[in-house]
């Protein structure tokens, strides 16, 4: 299958660097053996960027961003950055990427794999099988809202303010996306807010109502809170097919969700923008849900299994190889169940490696899966 794909590489900050590197064999694997011949560009994000080119992002990263098929990413921040001013912080890298292309719609699959139901943080029994997608907004609420800041109140104590704002537009595209894949799953969507209390969390589940009424009746929807959701992820996981969610719920609870699965390092992401009518292209970004874990950086144990299956993600997403995306996702489930772990994800009885062993081991898989 000959391709000539464009492709952004942004591993940024902490473990970004170190998990992207072995990404980085898995699509040179594709290249030798299934003659996806990507064109690769590599840039500068978060931190490096900064120090590089005085910037989180740099003008000219966001244009390649947008000329690219595809843009892979791994993560940006950490602690030599947490003084900078809030304008100026490494997070405002991934923040602009999505704005500026528009990528709405985050696509966070939490998959308990079989041979790591016992390393979840709940018991096997209530894990085992769960499936669960959630679709996260990603250009709106309370991460971009404005006014926000820290100011004196008359009375001399400092105030800090967020504004969390959707228009009724933003949470019905978002919905249209969680309700199509639900469709191609198992038809249920659990739709996530705090209507009790926020003004915005009504508009939300009446918006999500309006569309599934008019354009969705087939598919089961339920309204929960999110705390509730919350609970209940940790309670009776296997319940939830697709669950949608505002920039924030969706943030926290796919992080939620990544424990059930056994760690922040299994679960990658999606991050799509709408289908352009007349070129019928998109622009997507594909990153891991977790961050540039400072506590492990430089050691050499971060488990890469998420930037991968980010890869593969990217593979059916952004270019329909359906068969490329399973071969990666089966190659990273066969090292599970031969019993490698990285660190996160170790259980007694297991062989514990670290970020390169587990890389070149999903790369000897693929190997024998292609025969
Ligand atoms: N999209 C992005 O680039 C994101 C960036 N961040 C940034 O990352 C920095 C650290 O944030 P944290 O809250 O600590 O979240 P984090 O996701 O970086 O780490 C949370 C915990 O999970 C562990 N962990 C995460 N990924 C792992 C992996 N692949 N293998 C093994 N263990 C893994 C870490 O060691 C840590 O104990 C901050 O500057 C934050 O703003 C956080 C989330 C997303
Ligand atoms: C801007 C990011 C650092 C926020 C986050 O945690 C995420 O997108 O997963
Ligand atoms: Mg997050």
């Amino acid at each position: 299958m000959a391709a000539n794909k464009k492709l952004l590489v942004l591993p940024g900050d902490g473990i970004g660097p170190e998990v992207m590197r072995e990404t980085r064999r898995v699509i040179d694997w594709m290249a030798r053996r299934r003659s996806l011949s990507f064109e690769i560009e590599e840039g500068l994000v978060g931190g490096a960027a900064i120090e590089a080119e005085g910037a989180p992002i740099s003008d000219a990263t966001v244009a390649r961003a947008k000329a690219a098929d595809a843009v892979l990413f791994g993560s940006v921040g950490g602690p030599k950055w947490d003084g900078l001013p809030f304008e100026q912080r490494p997070e405002l890298g991934i923040l602009r990427l999505r704005k500026d292309l528009g990528l709405f719609a985050n696509l966070r699959p939490a998959v308990v794999l079989d041979p790591l139901a016992e390393a979840s943080s709940l018991k096997p029994d209530v894990v085992r099988g769960v499936d669960i997608m959630v679709v996260r907004e990603t250009v709106g609420g309370v991460y971009f809202g404005e006014p926000r800041g820290v100011e004196k109140a008359p009375d001399g104590r400092r105030r800090g303010f967020d504004t969390q704002v959707y228009f009724e537009d933003e949470i019905a595209r978002v919905a249209r996306v969680a309700f199509d894949l639900a469709r191609k799953r198992r038809n249920k969507v659990t739709s996530v807010e705090k209507a009790n209390v926020m003004q915005s969390g009504r508009l939300w589940r009446a918006v999500v109502g309006e569309v599934h009424k008019a354009e969705y009746p087939d598919v089961q929807l339920e309204n929960m809170y999110a705390d509730n959701c919350a609970m209940q992820l940790c309670s009776r996981p296997a319940q939830f097919d697709v669950i949608l969610g505002d920039n924030l719920f969706g943030d926290v609870l796919s992080d939620l969700a990544a424990a059930l699965t056994g760690s922040l390092g299994m679960l990658p992401s999606a991050t799509l923008g709408a289908v352009d009518p007349v070129t019928g292209k998109r622009h997507a970004l594909y990153e891991p849900i977790h961050g540039s874990a400072p506590d492990i950086a430089g050691k050499g144990v971060a488990n890469p299994c998420a930037q991968m299956l980010s890869f593969a993600m990217l593979l059916r997403w952004s270019f329909g190889f359906e068969e490329e995306a399973r071969l990666v996702e089966q190659a990273v489930e066969k090292v599970l169940a031969g019993g490698l772990r990285t660190a996160d994800i170790m259980q007694a009885g297991r062989a514990r490696v670290g970020t390169s062993v587990m890389g070149e081991a999903v790369v000897r898989e693929l190997d024998k899966l292609a025969g």
